[in-house]
């Protein structure tokens, strides 16, 4: 499921429609998707909701689950399969009850939120940056493959999806490094060839 986690919401798509961009996406093999409707011209309320509605019945339509970042009351109302939250976003131990058979997804950027996490409930953590990005704002100083290395030495069975400036052509050694996964926003929403891209990926897994 981690394999190929594509991230988006409506700020990062350019010049075409979100859902063409997702089913193209979904057609090359994009194993799970994020729903991260935040930045400069993001939708809310109403519009929010029934875009989330529209993405997550494509997702479904190709058996890929639909996750929400940060909105866990939208991943609610919305049945959404699970939620992603960061170290400043609503605490996991809150919500679990909620989210009982959902997938829940934690970021963690370095050993010192890994070790204040509580990961019992966890499915996954969600690794980085590795590389610098222009994607999130507020993102933290790259780690770089020993940020990943290093985590996987730390916990040896924690599902890793690592994430940040990564493409197709630098995640082999992410791999390497002990990733279970690669997530990506820029590479597949900006991408002028989303089906190759998206091929090259998972080619790194046969
Ligand atoms: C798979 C994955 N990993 C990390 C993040 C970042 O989450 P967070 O730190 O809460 O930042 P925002 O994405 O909410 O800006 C993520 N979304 N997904
Ligand atoms: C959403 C997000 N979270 C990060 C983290 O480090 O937790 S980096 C990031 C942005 C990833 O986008 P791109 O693939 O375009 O670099
Ligand atoms: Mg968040």
């Amino acid at each position: 499921m981690l394999k190929l986690y594509f991230i988006c919401g409506s700020s990062n798509i350019v010049g075409r429609q979100f859902e063409d961009v997702l089913e193209q996406a979904l057609k090359a093999g994009i194993t799970l998707f994020q729903f991260r409707e935040k930045g400069p011209g993001s939708l809310d309320g109403e519009e929010k909701r029934q875009l989330a509605q529209r993405l997550k019945k494509l997702c479904h339509a190709y058996n890929v689950p639909f996750i929400v970042n940060d909105d866990w009351q939208l991943a609610l109302d919305i049945d959404a399969d699970g939620i992603h939250l960061g170290q400043d976003d609503e605490k996991i131990e809150t919500i679990i009850e909620k989210f009982e058979h959902k997938i829940i997804g934690l970021s963690v950027s370095n050993f010192e939120e890994y070790d204040q996490s509580d990961l019992q409930h966890v499915d996954y953590i969600g690794v980085g940056p590795v590389y610098a990005t222009s994607s999130k704002s507020d993102a933290k100083k790259p780690g770089g493959i020993e940020l990943i290395r290093k985590m996987r030495l730390y916990d040896k069975e924690v599902p890793i999806v690592a994430i940040g400036g990564i493409t197709n052509r630098n995640c082999e050694m992410i791999l390497k490094a002990g990733a279970d996964g690669i997530s990506t926003i820029s590479s597949i929403a900006a991408s002028g060839n989303i089906e190759q891209d998206v091929k090259s990926y998972l080619d790194y897994y046969k």
